[in-house]
């Protein structure tokens, strides 16, 4: 059994990890860290995981970290870059949930975030936990840099089109929506039910910090920079990402088989038949991005519709699929889970 950790198992990407790894056969939970909480079972607070998670939350000192096997870190941004260090030596995996790995270069990193980092060190080590590029890499890995969650909607919807060289890159758009629940569970006056119930706009126009990681992601693929205009928008939803992203079509090819090839085989990546609308309530709960081509009039320019549950493939999901992948067990295991409908 792999012994795991979890460091801030109250917020919405640490329940739900919980949630995963409750009915994940090869694991056993061995602590789960909230400064705030701790004392209390977690069946207290989350009633929902009463009869699958017996554990009580515990204090980041308390929790004996080195002696898992893995820790995820579901921390807010500048936490595991901390922290990573000593369970590495410990010989213990991490998978960070954060930002803190995601970005190569420094500087950069420091511009979005407005920190310095504490272990630059490990930043070239660390991989970029997005299986449907990186396969081979998480394999070997220590430390797993776990994608944001729009930037794993987005690169997994462009990125056909990129290593196929069949669209122009130099002016990508990303049109993007978002449930609360990606702000977190903090207290935030615009995460609350008068502000964000009935109401839609957009944020970040000025520039996101998962600008940064969709553009270095692309540009990897591409083999060049790439240019890109990412709008992010708030929507009422509680969970989902819907992103809508264009490109002009520079070779004529059939775009709907390029997607059906690039993801064969690939069990978290669902291509719908031509002519589809994929909708956030067909992801949610569930490890599955689902993405439609179209070329409207049979134009020059591609619309991909790309949908994940930013709480499942956009954080906790992947980040289970990636410690599968680590520790060699089926990619799927403990992800088996049927979308929820309503
Ligand atoms: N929400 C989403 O859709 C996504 C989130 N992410 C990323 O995942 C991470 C977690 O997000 P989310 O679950 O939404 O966040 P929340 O704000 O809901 O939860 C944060 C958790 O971290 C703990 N925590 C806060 N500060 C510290 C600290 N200094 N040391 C140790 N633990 C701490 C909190 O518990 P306590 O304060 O009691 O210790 C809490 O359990 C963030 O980095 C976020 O950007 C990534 C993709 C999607
Ligand atoms: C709706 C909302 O506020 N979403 C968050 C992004 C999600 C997130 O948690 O950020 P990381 O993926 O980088 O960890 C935001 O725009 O800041």
């Amino acid at each position: 059994m792999i012994k795991v950790g979890i460091v801030g198992g109250t917020g919405y990407t640490g329940v739900e990890l919980l949630r995963l790894l409750a009915r994940h056969s090869g694991v056993k939970l061995q602590a789960v860290t909230s400064r705030k909480e701790a004392g209390m079972k977690v069946a207290e607070m989350y009633p929902s995981l009463r009869g699958w998670v017996d554990l009580a939350f515990s204090t980041p000192e308390e929790a004996c970290l080195t002696e898992c096997d893995v820790v995820f870190f579901a921390t807010p941004n500048g936490i595991a870059m901390q922290q990573a260090r000593e369970l590495l030596n410990a010989g213990v995996k991490v998978i960070d949930l954060a930002a803190d790995y995601r970005i190569k270069d420094l500087a950069e990193w420091s511009k979005w975030y407005g920190m310095q980092h504490a272990s630059p060190e490990l930043v070239e080590e660390a991989v970029y936990g997005l299986p449907e590029i990186n396969r081979a890499a998480i394999k070997g890995a220590r430390l797993i840099a776990n994608p944001g969650c729009y930037p794993t909607a987005v690169q997994l919807g462009f990125l056909p089109l990129i290593e196929a060289g069949v669209i122009d890159t130099s002016s990508l758009i990303a049109d993007c929506k978002s449930g609360v629940s990606g702000a977190g569970r903090k207290a935030e006056l615009g995460a609350l039910f008068s502000e964000a119930a009935d109401n839609f706009k957009a944020y970040g126009v000025a520039g996101h910090r998962h600008l940064p990681e969709i553009r270095q992601g692309l540009a990897r693929a591409s083999g060049a920079p790439v240019g890109l205009t990412f709008v992010p928008h708030l929507t009422p939803l509680i969970r989902g990402i819907h992103a809508t992203l264009y490109a002009k079509i520079t070779k004529d090819v059939d775009l709907q088989a390029l997607f059906e090839q690039r993801y064969q085989g690939e069990q978290f990546v669902d291509v719908l038949p031509a002519g589809s609308h994929p909708e956030t309530r067909s992801v949610r709960g569930a490890n599955i991005c689902r993405i439609a081509v179209h070329r409207p009039q049979g134009g020059d320019t591609v619309v991909i519709l790309s949908a994940i549950d930013n709480l499942v493939k956009g954080a906790a999901g992947q980040a289970v699929q990636n410690m599968n992948i680590l520790f060699d067990l089926p990619e799927g295991t403990g992800l088996d889970v049927v979308p929820l409908l309503p």
